[in-house]
């Protein structure tokens, strides 16, 4: 038995089920985003998922997503999960670094993420590509030189018991 194991599971395995596990605290009833920030040399260093800023309860602003007054609208209040990740990051620079996220950041997140020096996006699901905000996260990225990879699904289920 001196042989190491050989069903670990991968970086990439790894940092996705963190930035989902994330995106799991996440009370958007209708998307779940979680974000997971790691340092060239792998070692993690920020998660966030997406919901509403400090102060701003769950229960009193509203989750809905069509209404002709967008007060009444998340969108107008809710902080996405790339933001959350990079903003909860108190160790310094994030220059380099790569980050893990559930949905394929909106023009908005990409331009924090540019700003914040992060060079490598590794998302998941695209659902909203084709869109202007995913269209301007794309050319965004290509302009400033950060790569961006669909993270290619394994068949491992991994199951956490708490
Ligand atoms: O990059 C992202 N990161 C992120 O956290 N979000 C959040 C904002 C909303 O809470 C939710 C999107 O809501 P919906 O799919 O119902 O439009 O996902 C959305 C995007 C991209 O749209
Ligand atoms: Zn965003």
């Amino acid at each position: 038995m001196n042989d190491k194991r050989k069903d670990y599971i991968t970086w990439d395995e790894y940092f996705m089920a963190v930035a989902k596990l994330a995106g799991m605290r996440s009370k958007d009833p209708n998307s779940q985003v979680g974000a997971c920030i790691v340092s060239a040399d792998n070692k993690i260093l920020s998660m966030g998922y997406n919901g509403f800023p400090m102060g701003c309860s769950d229960d009193e602003f509203p989750w809905g997503r069509d209404d002709e007054d967008p007060l009444k609208t998340k969108y107008v209040y809710v902080t996405h999960s790339e933001l959350n990740a990079i903003l909860n990051y108190r160790g310094g620079s994030l220059e380099g670094a790569k980050l893990y996220v559930s949905l394929f950041p909106c023009n908005e997140c990409a331009k924090a993420i540019i700003q914040a020096g992060i060079k490598t996006v590794i998302y998941d699901s695209d659902k909203y590509d084709g869109t202007p905000a995913v269209m301007a996260s794309k050319m965004m990225f290509q302009a400033a030189g950060v790569q961006f990879k669909k993270y290619t699904p394994t068949d491992r289920k991994i199951e956490i018991t708490v």
